[in-house]
C-alpha cells in the first residue's frame, strides 16, 4: 500500500522535462487541452495554451486550478504549505495567449486540442507552419480524424505526428503515439518521450481509424446511442448494464457526454462521410437533436442526462 501511494505521488508530482521540449504550446482550451495544458505544467514544462477569445481562457484557467487542487490535495493531503507551493509553481510555468502566431514563434512542440473538423484543423496548422522554428513538433489530439491528413496541410510531415490523450486527462494513464508512414523515429521517440515525461504510459500506434481505443470504443458507444434511440433500454439501464456487467467505470451513455455531444455529432458525421455504406455511423436524430439544442454534455450541463451547473 505504501508502495503504491509512493508511485501515485511519483506521478503527480514528477518534474522531468523531457530535454527536447521545453516549450508546450496547446491549441484550444477546452477539455481536452486544459487537462494537457495542466499535466505538461505539473510535470516541469513551461506551457502556453491558445484560444479563440480571452473569456474561454479564463475559464479554461479556472478548469486548471480547481483540477489542480484536487491533485494536490491527493498528493498533499495533510500539508497545506506544500499545496500551496504546488499551484503556485505549477501556475507559474502556464500561460494564455490568444495570437497562435506570437506563441508559434517559439516552441518546441505544438499539440492541437481544437474543434474535430479536418478543414478547421488544417486551416490552423497551415498558417503557423511557416511561423514555427524548424525542430518544432507538431501533434494532434485527435479522437477519429487521420493525422496524415491534418499533416497534409504542412511542410513538416517528418516532424508531425499524433498524441491522443484520454479524458480526464489528469486522471487517465495512457498516451497513444502515433506515426503517419512520413513521421520521422527522431519526431516519434521524442513524442514518445514526452508522453512519459508527463506521467502516461505510451502505447504506438498506426494512422489507423480510430487508433487503438478509438476504434474499438467509438462503435461499442454508437451501437449503445443507437440502442437507446431504439428504445431497447433506457440510458440509466444501458450504464447500469455496461458499469456492472462490464466493469467499465461509466456506462456509454454517461461517457458520450463527459466526451461532448458536439465532439461525438462530429466524429459521426466524420466517419459517415468517409464510410457511407456502414449504417452504425449513419446520422443519429437523437444526437443531432441534443446538440441542436445545445446539449452538449456535462460541459453546457445537459446531454442525455442533467447535471448540477458546474
Ligand atoms: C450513433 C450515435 C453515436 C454517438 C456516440 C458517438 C461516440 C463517439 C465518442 C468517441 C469518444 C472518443 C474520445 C476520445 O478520443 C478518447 C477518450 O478520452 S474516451 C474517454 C475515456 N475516459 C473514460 O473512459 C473515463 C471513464 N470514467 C472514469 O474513469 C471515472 O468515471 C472518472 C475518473 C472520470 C471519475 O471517477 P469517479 O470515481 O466517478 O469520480 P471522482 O470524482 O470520485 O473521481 C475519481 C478520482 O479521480 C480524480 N479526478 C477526477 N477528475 C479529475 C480531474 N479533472 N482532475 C483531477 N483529478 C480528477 C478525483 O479527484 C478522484 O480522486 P480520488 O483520489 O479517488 O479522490
Ligand atoms: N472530449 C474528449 O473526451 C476527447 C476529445 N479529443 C479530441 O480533442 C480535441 C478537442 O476536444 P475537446 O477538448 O473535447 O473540445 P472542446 O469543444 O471542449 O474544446 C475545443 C476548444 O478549441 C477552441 N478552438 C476552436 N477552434 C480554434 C482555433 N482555430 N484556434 C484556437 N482554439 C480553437 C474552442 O474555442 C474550444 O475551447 C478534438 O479533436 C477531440 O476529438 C480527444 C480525446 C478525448
Amino acid at each position: 500500500m505504501a508502495f503504491a501511494t509512493g508511485m501515485i505521488r511519483r506521478a503527480f508530482s514528477m518534474s522531468t522535462t523531457n530535454q527536447a521540449v521545453k516549450h508546450v504550446t496547446v491549441i484550444g482550451g477546452g477539455l481536452m487541452g486544459a487537462g494537457i495544458a495542466q499535466v505538461a505544467a505539473q510535470t516541469g514544462h513551461n506551457v502556453t495554451v491558445v484560444d479563440v477569445s480571452e473569456d474561454v481562457l479564463k475559464k479554461s484557467k479556472d478548469s486548471i486550478k480547481k483540477s489542480l487542487e484536487r491533485v494536490a490535495k491527493k498528493q498533499n493531503p495533510e500539508d497545506e504549505k506544500a499545496r500551496a507551493n504546488f499551484m503556485t509553481e505549477t501556475m507559474s510555468r502556464l500561460s494564455m495567449n490568444t495570437n497562435v502566431e506570437d506563441v508559434a514563434k517559439s516552441t518546441d512542440l505544438v499539440i492541437e486540442a481544437i474543434v474535430e473538423n479536418l478543414d478547421i484543423k488544417k486551416k490552423l496548422f497551415s498558417s503557423i507552419d511557416s511561423i514555427a522554428p524548424e525542430h518544432t513538433i507538431f501533434a494532434s489530439n485527435t479522437s477519429s480524424i487521420p493525422i496524415k491528413e491534418i499533416a497534409s496541410a504542412t511542410k513538416r510531415l517528418d516532424r508531425f505526428g499524433g498524441l491522443h490523450f484520454f479524458n480526464p486527462v489528469p486522471v487517465m494513464k495512457l498516451v497513444e503515439v502515433i506515426r503517419t508512414p512520413e513521421t520521422s523515429d527522431t519526431t516519434f521517440s521524442t513524442l514518445a518521450e514526452f508522453g512519459k515525461a508527463m506521467g502516461k504510459t505510451t502505447v504506438e500506434a498506426k494512422d489507423t481509424p480510430g487508433f487503438i481505443v478509438n476504434r474499438l470504443l467509438v462503435p461499442y458507444m454508437m451501437e449503445a446511442v443507437r440502442m437507446l434511440e431504439r428504445g431497447d433500454a433506457s440510458a440509466k439501464d444501458i450504464d447500469t448494464a455496461m458499469k456492472l456487467g462490464a466493469g467499465y467505470p461509466m456506462g456509454p451513455i454517461q461517457l458520450s457526454d463527459y466526451v461532448g455531444l458536439d465532439t461525438c455529432q462530429f466524429i459521426v458525421k466524420g466517419w459517415h462521410e468517409k464510410h457511407p455504406d456502414n449504417p452504425l455511423f449513419n446520422p443519429c436524430p437523437l444526437l443531432d437533436k441534443l446538440v441542436s439544442e445545445g446539449k452538449l454534455g456535462m460541459k453546457s450541463g445537459e446531454g442525455f442526462y442533467k447535471y448540477n451547473k458546474l
